[in-house]
């Protein structure tokens, strides 16, 4: 999917909401483990009674590796079945990858082509030749770490390198990647008072941002420094949704929570002129 093509969906829908699906058989109502593949409908039902209220949902692949080659097989299905039935919705796979070049060619292979996500999550810790091989498709997205949302988030990414803060020399010098075009990056909504330096360095690139519900992160502050005139924010909601009810009528709650973002967000398009 193209970058402009995610502008006119969020103008369409009036949300720029992304759903996590981070899906744990422990969390999941309890009577859908009767059923073959119990992540698969979970995140099918999810998805059929949300994806009104969205532009993108983020299977975090965690949360399928942990159950082996059976976690593989739902995520593919969730992946095929975004695909198919709402091509128009942006897909991340939230597997933070990163290696020697040699190596992050095979993961974009399998994240890129063999299970076809829209974009990835990167750790740009090794640097230009671990980024630049998932930067070289073309209208796929590379979402690279920049000042994630946890707390750990201090121990490196705000430490001063001959006077600069790592995550914005991250900024700064994924710029001059071979493909930088394709970046965007995550900034936590924990972290949304480093927003207006954030903007000053990449004015315009889509940012990532998790860390709203579970985590605490405001929705209103995390739009008052880091929306642009094309928007340029993705806010994850993942256990804050998918987890409002442990009942039959968990679609319906998680559709209602959902709906809580998205009449916020068009709000606050509202209140700038950008639809
Ligand atoms: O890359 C991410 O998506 C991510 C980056 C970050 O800085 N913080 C963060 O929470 N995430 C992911 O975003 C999701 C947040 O989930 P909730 O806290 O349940 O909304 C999880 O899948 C995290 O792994």
């Amino acid at each position: 999917m193209t970058t402009q093509d995610l502008v006119q969906q969020i103008r369409m829908k009036k949300s720029f909401l992304c759903i996590g699906l981070d899906t744990d058989l422990e969390k999941i109502p309890p009577h859908l483990l009767q059923e073959e593949d119990p992540i698969f409908e979970f995140n099918k039902a999810i998805i059929d009674a949300t994806n009104h209220l969205c532009v993108a949902y983020k299977p975090n692949i965690a949360f399928y590796e942990a159950y082996g080659i059976k976690g593989w097989k739902s995520l593919q299905r969730t992946i095929d079945y975004l695909n198919e039935r709402y091509p128009e919705q942006f897909t991340i796979a939230d597997a933070k990858r990163g290696d020697i070049g040699n190596t992050s060619a095979r993961y974009a292979n399998a994240f890129f082509e063999d299970l076809n996500f829209d974009s990835i999550t990167i750790a740009p810790y090794m640097g230009k030749d671990s980024v630049e091989p998932f930067l070289s498709f073309e209208n796929k997205h590379t979402i690279l770490l920049a000042l994630t949302s946890n707390v750990g988030a201090f121990d490196f990414q705000t430490k001063k390198i001959n006077g600069i803060e790592l995550y914005k020399e991250v900024l700064r010098t994924s710029k001059t990647y071979k493909g930088a075009h394709n970046l965007m990056y995550v900034v936590g909504a924990t972290k949304s008072e480093y927003l207006t330096e954030i903007r000053e360095i990449i004015p315009n690139n889509f940012l990532l941002v998790p860390g709203v519900g579970a985590q605490g992160g405001s929705l209103e502050v995390v739009c008052e420094h880091g929306i642009t005139p094309d928007i340029g924010l993705l806010v994850n909601s993942s256990r804050g949704i998918i987890y409002a009810s442990t009942g039959t009528d968990f679609a319906k709650a998680a559709a209602n929570k959902a709906s809580d973002l998205q009449v916020q967000m068009q709000k606050e398009l509202e209140s700038r002129n950008l639809l």
